[in-house]
């Protein structure tokens, strides 16, 4: 099995509202798969349904290949959905000793777990002191503790600072770079997502409007900004893919695989190169394609 998260036709309607609409959608095993889409796009709803949480209106979703609600997927899947609540008068420790104890799970190191979050200062504290990120990473350390195979986040880094966020990120990137862990995540902060993300997802009013590896998304609008003399020289070799930027510069629309033989054309037509660098390419720009424009902050 290697599909993490598969939705097939999934629809769900709250009254009128129609939150998800025939998504089709494969998530893979492996590495932090990022849920993108405008407020209202339908990404919590996906992690409810695929969580058991809510049931939707048509179509079918399976988690680690096993049918929705099925509870031996259910336990190899964590999840941190939205701002995460703790029992404020337990300390960070005793909230997880608590939620270990409630899930059944046995053998727990919560040493490790406090401080692989960073959380082992304030392992002894009251919940209620703790700041939202602190809430975060303890929400993580719950999800975590049991050892699943998947996790599922709904903004992760919602409310923190860019302190907090850049952690977080760190923190990603390790499970499921060094744990094996599979990450699923929800988010507006679109230039995190690019740095951590493998793939995406993007949706629009429930819709699935595009899917890919993160490079290929934001291949469309990457150019290498070249900048030699002469520039009509350079223009001549490019055509129809290069277009003046400023006197000095050329923005020519190539892939990464093509750059090496232009250069050695450049450089063999005589052409003086004084640099060349890639520009454009922001997960921004597909996420604004894709959605009609909107971004969210927060
Ligand atoms: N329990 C509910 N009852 C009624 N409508 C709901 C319910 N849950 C979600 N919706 C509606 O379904 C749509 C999709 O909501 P959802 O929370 O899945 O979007 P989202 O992409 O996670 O948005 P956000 O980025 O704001 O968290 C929205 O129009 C929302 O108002």
């Amino acid at each position: 099995m290697s599909v993490a998260l598969e939705a097939q036709g999934l629809g769900k309607r709250f009254g009128t509202v129609e939150a998800l609409r025939d998504l089709t959608l494969s998530i893979p095993l492996g590495g932090v798969y990022g849920v993108l889409g405008p407020n209202g796009a339908g990404k919590s709803t996906l992690f409810r349904i695929a969580l058991g949480l809510v049931r939707p209106s048509s179509g079918s979703v399976k988690v680690l290949g096993a049918e929705r609600g099925d509870i031996k997927a259910l336990r190899r899947t964590g999840s941190v959905i939205e701002n995460p609540h703790f029992p404020p008068y337990l300390t960070g420790r005793q909230a997880l000793q608590f939620l270990a104890a409630a899930s059944g799970a046995r053998t727990v190191d919560f040493q490790a777990w406090l401080d692989r979050v960073e959380l082992s200062e304030a392992a002894d504290r009251v919940v209620k002191g703790y700041s939202v990120g602190m809430k975060q990473r303890l929400g993580l350390a719950a999800a975590l503790m049991t050892g699943p195979q998947a996790v599922i986040l709904d903004e992760p880094t919602s409310g923190m600072d860019p302190v907090g966020i850049a952690d977080m990120r760190k923190l990603i990137r390790e499970l499921a770079d060094k744990d094996g862990v599979t990450i699923i995540l929800a988010s507006h902060q679109l230039d995190e997502v690019q740095r951590l993300c493998d793939r995406v997802a993007i949706l629009d009013k429930g819709r699935l409007a595009a899917e890919g590896a993160v490079d290929a998304l934001t291949a469309a609008s990457r150019k290498l900004r070249i900048e030699a003399s002469p520039v009509a020289k350079v223009l001549d070799i490019l055509g129809e893919r290069g277009q003046p930027d400023g006197r000095d510069a050329v923005l020519a629309t190539v892939t990464r695989a093509e750059a090496p033989a232009l250069i050695r054309a450049l450089a063999a037509a005589g052409v003086d190169l004084t640099e060349a660098r890639w520009v454009g390419g922001e997960l921004e720009t597909a996420f604004r394609f894709h959605t009609g424009g909107t971004v969210n902050a927060g």
